[in-house]
């Protein structure tokens, strides 16, 4: 494959725009209905559409140059004013954080006002398909979204409220039955991890030839496949191009290549299999110091990068990035091209599901695209700036940020010229040559503006917003655990970056009453618990099975002082460190990978039980207000123990018959439905709940 592009080609960057960062007008009314006016740059209330794509068409000449020293402050986010604290601050797992709520007519719910998703998917695709018929669809377009989501049901059963320490919250407002499968989810760019690359399909996510030779995971997953019927692997194939992404089957590679990978998939390329040294020791030498592996014109096409932005990419091929990192700007890369998509060529975004459409429209067919959203949704997204060390802003991010940057000048200078050639799929253009001129249609392409390139403040901030905002995708071993995830609870085998306001709306608790799994390409969301009227509805962001699964404090507290639960005194204290390690743990955990202190009910509940331990010396006192604790703790059982398998050894948790077929649906490899020993997951799912990871029944 060559690479060409004038040399003299100069990297340009955007107009300026407001970089003051979001702000809210948040204000109780006597009736206390809290309202949440977003007054933005960026665009979640406001009819943001005709704006941005004015201010995007706007691009103007000039260097940039990459100091990203101060990149990480410059945009601080500005707070919101606190709504009244004592409606929002929650001190139990089921604190109604709206009463009012409660007494509207639409949210005083009975059995039958509850929503059944299904239900909604059905009206909603009703409303869908008949704007489709009417060709009205893109009434959607230029609307703006967050808010703009809660249309119809969803609105009246979920909304978003504002609270000073931990942002925005989706809270419920109307009942929400345990096990109710409320969506599934698509995220705006999802990538197989590094380690996954060549294991599951890039497009779908599937898994195809699942595991290497030498991976003693292997044995166990195949013995399982097998006996289920299921078959591994088979007509796989790699992207002909940078020969670096893997798909289940040339459809799937198709897709793809037309969607996102014609985009970046030279760019992969000498991401992957690097530059020549010497043309990224320095700037200004004209020198073809070709290296074999070096396709014609490599070289000559990397001179367009400045000397930080070569060095960047070469530390990316040779490793100095951890597999985290690499997966980390693969998403990132993704979401450009959705980006130069969206600006470039509206109408070649697929018709998934529009800005406004509740997000569950897609939940009864996987298959279905749910598309992604506009790149203003993503600068809806928060970044937690303040929180980052100089040292990662300065050295992983900053080089993330070149990277970005430097695929914008891919995008413009390669990519953009050769847009229609390039997105037909390989096999395609050979056939049809695709010459400018030679009759095809596909050479004679429309000279086209680059779209405006994002400064380098806002790729800063795009890099925050995503690791803030981004999930793994984890699949669950089967029993018996082979020796390779012995020790680890599960293993994600893809990253999403999450634009939907139904998944990064949800902030994280310690003990959630909402649980997500995910399944190839999707997160699929439920209520683990009734959620009542004015709840907040949370979903967990760490694992909470085995590490966390530690006896609560009634048997902590037990034996010795007379509770009566049989363990001594000892073995109580034992109990209750265990369990503040844990908690420890939990919020080291919180702060390093998600960027905040964890303010949920259960951490500040243990948060206060362990302090007024502390301060009380007096050993009697402290028995007698241990065992208090204890009491109360055995109340919120559940906040402790979650949904968690109880099957020694498991880690997966427990999903209702619904999920549980969604899993299995679609799933090829599941479909035979035979049931298994070892319980594998979804091969029973006549009615009772079970293990995500096992299949064990709830009891
Ligand atoms: C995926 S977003 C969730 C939505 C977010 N509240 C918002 O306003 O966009 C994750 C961020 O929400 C905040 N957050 C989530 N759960 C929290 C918790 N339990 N305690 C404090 N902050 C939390 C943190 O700032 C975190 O980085």
């Amino acid at each position: 494959m060559i690479l060409k592009t004038q040399p003299d080609s100069r990297i340009v960057c955007g107009s300026s725009r407001d970089q003051s960062g979001d702000s809210f007008d948040a204000t109780v009314g006597q009736d206390t209905t809290v309202q949440v006016q977003k007054l933005t740059s960026s665009g979640v209330r406001r009819e943001i559409g005709e704006v941005d794509k004015q201010e995007d068409q706007n691009h103007c000449g000039g260097d940039i140059s990459l100091n990203s020293n101060d990149a990480a402050t410059e945009k601080g986010e500005q707070r919101p004013m606190a709504i009244d604290k004592e409606k929002t601050s929650s001190s139990s797992s089921t604190t109604t954080v709206r009463q009012a709520i409660n007494n509207t007519a639409e949210d005083s719910a009975t059995t039958d006002t509850l929503f059944h998703p299904y239900d909604c998917i059905s009206n909603c695709q009703e409303h869908h398909d008949a704007k489709r018929r009417k060709g009205t669809n893109s009434d959607n377009d230029n609307k703006s979204i967050g808010d703009g989501h809660d249309d119809g049901v969803m609105r009246k059963r979920i909304e978003r409220l504002w609270t000073p320490d931990r942002g925005r919250i989706m809270v419920a407002r109307s009942r929400i039955p345990r096990g109710t499968f409320l969506y599934r989810l698509e995220a705006q760019a999802t990538v197989c991890d590094t380690e996954n690359r060549t294991r599951r399909c890039a497009s779908c996510f599937k898994r195809m030839n699942p595991y290497a030779d030498d991976d003693p995971v292997k044995e166990v997953v195949e013995e399982a496949r097998q006996a289920n019927g299921g078959s591994v692997g088979g007509g796989s194939c790699v992207c002909e191009g940078c020969e670096e992404i893997w798909y289940c089957n040339q459809v799937c590679a198709d897709r793809d290549w037309a969607l996102l990978h014609a985009a970046e998939c030279q760019f992969l390329k000498s991401l992957y299999q690097g530059i020549p040294a010497a043309v990224t020791s320095n700037k200004n030498d004209n020198t073809n110091n070709d290296n074999d592996n070096v396709e014609e014109g490599m070289s000559e096409w990397m001179k367009v990068f400045s000397v930080p932005h070569r060095n960047a990419i070469a530390r990316f091929s040779q490793d100095d990035f951890t597999p985290y990192t690499q997966d980390f700007c693969r998403v990132l890369i993704r979401t450009l091209t959705h980006r130069f998509h969206e600006l470039t060529d509206p109408t070649f975004i697929p018709q998934g599901l529009a800005p406004t459409d509740p997000p569950y429209l897609g939940s009864t067919d996987p298959d279905q695209p749910q598309g992604p959203l506009p790149y203003s949704c993503v600068e809806d997204l928060v970044a937690n700036q303040a929180t980052y060390s100089k040292e990662q802003v300065e050295g992983e991010f900053c080089d993330v940020l070149r990277i970005l940057d430097a695929f914008q000048t891919h995008l413009e200078a390669y990519y953009l010229p050769r847009l229609q050639q390039l997105r037909l799929p390989h096999h395609r253009r050979q056939q049809k040559g695709a010459r400018a001129g030679d009759g095809t249609g596909f050479g004679d392409l429309p000279k086209r503006p680059p779209p405006r390139r994002l400064l380098e403040t806002e790729l800063m901030d795009l890099i925050m917003r995503e690791e803030c905002n981004s999930f793994g995708m984890y699949e669950y071993p089967p029993l018996p655990l082979p020796p390779t995830v012995a020790n680890n609870s599960k293993s994600g085998y893809a990253l999403g970056f999450f634009t939907r306001q139904y998944v990064y709306g949800f902030n994280h608790s310690c003990s959630p009453n909402m649980f997500h799994v995910a399944h190839n390409k999707h997160l699929l969301y439920y209520a683990g618990r009734d959620i009542l009227p004015g709840e907040e509805i949370n979903i967990t962001y760490l694992e909470l099975g085995p590490h966390y699964r530690i006896p609560f404090a009634a048997t902590v507290a037990g034996g010795a002082d007379g509770v009566g639960t049989g363990v001594g005194q000892e073995e109580a204290v034992k109990m209750r460190r265990k369990s503040r390690e844990a908690f420890e743990k939990r919020r080291a955990f919180l702060k390093a990978h998600f960027h905040f202190d964890c303010g949920c009910a259960r951490c500040t509940y243990e948060a206060a039980l362990y302090s007024s331990l502390d301060d009380n010396d007096d050993k009697v006192k402290r028995m007698k207000e241990e065992k208090r604790l204890s009491e109360e703790e055995d109340r919120v059982r559940f906040l402790r123990e979650g949904l968690s398998c109880e099957r020694e050894g498991c880690f997966g948790f427990y999903a209702p018959p619904s999920v549980l077929r969604a899993r299995q649906d679609h799933d090829e490899d599941d479909r035979s439905g035979k049931d298994d020993d070892e319980g594998r997951p979804g091969m029973d799912v006549d009615g009772h709940w079970g293990c995500v990871a096992c299949g064990h029944r709830q009891s």
